[in-house]
């Protein structure tokens, strides 16, 4: 089986990706790589192709103007467009897509590339994917990542972009031959606010491993805070998100601000993307300034670090110390639609304390490493802090759990499952019944594993086949 993935947004380089680098540059890009390599060590695989968008900017990387970059010698990633094209976030870039299109027929359609199946990220891929999907007759499957609705019901602003790319989630998960989530909040919740009728795909609810973290010792987390941290010793409080407003960094800073005893007990470390570069205007840049303003504000200088930039192998070095130290993680996201980094957390035995909005909600019922708060709280946020750092036994039952969960946090379960359900997707389409969008292939929609629908007080959408966090709990 040849794997197509398509995911336009950020800058999708073979490893190591420079998370944060812009805005769209995060989880989706640790996502299809993760997955693209997992698929690619099966014997049924053949090669995975991941096509994502040609750009040209030398503070980004030559790299992202290089048509070709092998990364194993069974996984290529295929730049598409013109040489000279500019860095654009999503939104911008939306103009851009009929030329791709084209520029995927073409790359497609040479004798040496017969893929038989296409995996779509985020809605602007999915409708270069439908399209080719239709020219070649290929099952297309569509994983959303973020939706646009939930963004909106999260502070998102209300703007033409926005209501656009709803229009083409919703087109998305109409037209999609299968739908892939990673959580029920996905499935149960997200999905059926798109009011498309069920029935013209199936959808499957498919957990994603965790993103494998360089192999960087705790000590490299502690030389990369020195010149932070007055206190080095003391326990992190660590939080690493992109520079958005819905990851609600603020919320956390302020919490801390407002909390002279947990400034005794803790120090506060926040990895908010790379700074350098941030242009004034933007909503990076605004959230950026907003956590310099509540450090300064509170004279929190010694005690709360804010690096400008960092490389994977402080991220893997910090979460590392932050276990090490019996730090906490903290996701306080208005929203989130998954939450790779509470994986990232689990898998180096690091207790968690997230949103109660979202996939976070999914991760630790399953994992139980953590507490789940409102993010619309400053007090539930500094009380769970206080009441998780200073409670050694609570601690440890949490860093227990994420211990005792790490070797199930692969992605060779994702690569099973996904694999099996593409083979699924490209026989229905050779049999005589199959029409497309006729719903043949529809599996009818039950309940989630441990969830009964009507506890969800919705329309369930799905029949999810793995829910592999709850069975490697079991
Ligand atoms: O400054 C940063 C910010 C992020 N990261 C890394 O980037 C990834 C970000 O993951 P996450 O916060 O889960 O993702 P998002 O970038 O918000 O991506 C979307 O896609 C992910 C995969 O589907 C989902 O887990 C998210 O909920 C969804 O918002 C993780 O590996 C982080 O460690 C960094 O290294 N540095
Ligand atoms: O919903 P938002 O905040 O626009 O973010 C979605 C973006 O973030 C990402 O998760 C970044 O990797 C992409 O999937 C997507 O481009």
């Amino acid at each position: 089986m040849h794997i197509l993935h398509i995911a336009l947004g950020g800058c999708l380089r073979a490893p190591p990706v420079i998370y944060g680098i812009t805005p769209d540059t995060g989880g989706h890009i640790a996502y299809v790589l993760e997955a693209a390599l997992a698929q690619a060590r099966r014997p049924d695989v053949t090669h995975v192709t991941i096509v994502t968008r040609r750009f040209r900017n030398e503070s980004l990387g030559s790299i992202h103007d290089q048509a070709v970059e092998p990364v194993t010698d069974k996984v290529t990633i295929l730049r598409i467009g013109p040489q000279d094209a500019p860095y654009r976030e999503k939104d911008e870039a939306l103009s851009d897509l009929p030329g791709l299109a084209v520029a995927l027929h073409a790359c497609a359609t040479l004798p040496d590339r017969q893929f038989d199946v296409i995996h779509t990220h985020f809605s602007d891929a999915a409708a270069l994917g439908l399209d080719l999907g239709r020219a070649l007759n290929l099952p297309v499957i569509y994983t959303p990542h973020a939706l646009g609705i939930d963004k909106l019901d999260a502070g998102g602003t209300d703007c033409p972009a926005l209501r656009e790319r709803i229009r083409r989630e919703r087109t998305a998960i109409a037209s999609s031959d299968g739908i892939i989530v990673s959580t029920r909040d996905e499935a149960y919740k997200q999905i059926p606010r798109y009011g498309v009728p069920s029935g013209l795909g199936s959808l499957r609810l498919i957990t994603p491993g965790v993103p494998t973290l360089a192999s960087a010792e705790a000590s490299q987390g502690r030389a990369f805070l020195a010149e932070h941290l007055a206190e080095p010793d003391r326990p992190i409080i660590l939080a690493i998100a992109r520079a958005v407003r819905k990851k609600n960094l603020a919320h956390l800073a302020r919490s801390y601000a407002q909390s002279p005893d947990l400034q005794e007990r803790a120090n506060l470390v926040i990895l908010s993307g790379q700074h350098e570069g941030l242009q004034p205007g933007t909503e990076e840049h605004e959230v950026v300034t907003e956590l310099k303003q509540i450090r300064a504000s509170g004279g929190l200088d010694h005690c709360f670090a804010l690096p400008p930039s960092h490389r994977a192998a402080d991220v893997a070095g910090l979460y590392r110390l932050a276990a090490q130290g019996r730090g906490v993680f903290v996701n306080p996201a208005l929203h989130e639609p998954f939450g790779l980094t509470l994986l990232e957390a689990a898998s180096v035995g690091l207790p968690v304390i997230a949103t109660n909005r979202g996939g976070p909600v999914d991760i630790i019922r399953s994992i139980g490493h953590g507490l789940l708060v409102s993010p619309d709280s400053l007090t539930d946020l500094s009380q769970a802090l206080r009441h998780l750092l200073g409670t050694p036994a609570l601690w440890r039952k949490f860093a227990d759990a994420a211990n005792d969960s790490s070797p199930a946090l692969g992605w060779q379960e994702y690569a099973a499952h996904s694999v099996s359900f593409y083979r699924q997707l490209i026989e229905s389409r050779h049999r005589p019944e199959y029409s497309s969008g006729s719903g043949a292939n529809l599996e009818l929609i039950s309940t989630a594993r441990g969830i009964p629908s009507s506890q969800m007080g919705m329309t369930p959408v799905i029949v999810p086949t793995t829910d592999r966090l709850t069975e490697a709990r079991a």
